[in-house]
């Protein structure tokens, strides 16, 4: 073996086996994120990803409390968090609690915070996980302003009124919190029939992004989570607006709201800044990673040698379904 092949050999090696040191730095460094006896503030905690985080979190022995509008979908999954915590092996007093606020409304935002706290001995919550959300797709030409204005109402204003209060409170009490946001895979790329979504899907991550960064003044962290496609009340309405181009593109594949919880909650757990539960969306994660923290270090190495071609491949098979579409139904040359 010549000098240079065995420098070759032992550096493939160092690369194969790079996948490994970051477990092994969890091993040592343990939970990054463990509920239990913690306050988890969770938005969105009715139905879908929201309500599965919510039994996971019960499971996990936290104190939760769900905020969202309609108060029927809140009672039940109040009452199937204490079902959860009943199957503890160890058992503890644990607090379930629900408020009923559109956090579109900053004051009533505060005020489901203020109302929650209260019930906390006036404790500020430790973890604020924001799941509420809603998208609404169309194509461009067929959605209107309101579209647009709402998804970011929802999205991204009821997602920062309620991490900007909860954070500042944080400081204040000198809580050292964490703070989950959830984006979409659609945070990560553009898509035809979601101009109105993926905007405001964006904007999370550059809050998380920059709140990341400046949490380090406070000791609070901050996560964010990239859901693919999950089979959520959310995603049955959003499928009665949405174009069959845009179906066709993303396909039929996705996770049931209970599998995208656990799998959140063990990226959590591994302290993963950006946290995915699909291949798709964790090979788009590495793709597009800018400039943030590794999840994998090896892995997301690895991976990032090959994503510029899976990202192009994406593209060009994207590209090549819209312009048939367009040919085909609006009979345009293109
Ligand atoms: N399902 C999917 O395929 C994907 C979803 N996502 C994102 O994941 C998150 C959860 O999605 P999913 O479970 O499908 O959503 P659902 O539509 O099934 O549930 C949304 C939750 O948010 C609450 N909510 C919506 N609007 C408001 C509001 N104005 N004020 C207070 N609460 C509100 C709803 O309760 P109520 O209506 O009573 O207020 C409900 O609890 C969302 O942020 C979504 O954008 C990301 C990728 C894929
Ligand atoms: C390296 C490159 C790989 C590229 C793969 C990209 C695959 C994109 C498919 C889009 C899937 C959309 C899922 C989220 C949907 C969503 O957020 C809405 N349903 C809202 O509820």
């Amino acid at each position: 073996m010549t000098a240079f092949e065995s420098v070759s050999a032992n550096l493939f090696i160092l690369l194969a086996l790079s996948p490994l040191v970051t477990p092994i730095l969890n091993l040592i460094r343990g939970s990054q994120f463990n509920p239990e006896g913690k306050h988890v503030y969770l938005t969105g905690g009715s139905i879908g990803l929201g309500r599965a985080v919510a039994i996971e979190l019960a499971k996990q022995g936290a104190h939760v409390t769900i905020i969202a509008r309609k108060e029927g979908p809140l009672k039940e999954t109040v009452e199937l968090m204490k079902e959860a915590a009943a199957t503890r092996k160890v058992k503890s007093e644990q607090k379930f609690h629900w408020v009923s606020a559109d956090l579109t409304d900053r004051e009533q935002a505060i005020r489901a915070l203020d109302e929650a706290s209260t019930l906390h001995g006036g404790r500020v919550p430790d973890f604020v996980m924001t799941c509420a959300g809603t998208s609404i797709p169309r194509f461009f030409t067929d959605a209107p302003i309101e579209d647009f204005e709402w998804q970011m109402k929802v999205n991204y204003f009821g997602t920062l009124y309620t991490v900007h209060e909860a954070y500042k409170r944080m400081v204040e009490k000198g809580v050292k919190g964490k703070i989950v946001m959830t984006s979409s895979t659609l945070g990560l790329v553009g898509l035809v029939g979601y101009t109105s979504y993926c905007p405001t899907k964006f904007a999370l991550r550059g809050l998380a992004e920059s709140l990341r960064n400046e949490g380090h003044l406070h000791g609070i962290t901050t996560q964010i989570y990239y859901p693919g496609t999950m089979f959520s009340p959310g995603y049955e309405t959003e499928n009665l607006t949405k174009p069959l181009l845009t179906r066709e593109i993303e396909g039929s594949t996705g996770l049931t709201p209970e599998d995208a919880a656990k799998g959140m909650l063990k990226g959590l757990r591994k302290g993963y800044f950006a946290v995915t539960t699909d291949f798709d969306t964790n090979f788009l994660r590495v793709a597009a990673k800018g400039v943030t923290p590794y999840a994998n270090i090896g892995w997301d190495y690895i991976l990032g040698l090959i994503a510029p071609i899976g990202a192009t491949s994406f593209l060009w098979e994207a590209d090549g379904k819209v312009l048939k579409y367009g040919k085909k139904n609006l009979k345009k040359e293109l």
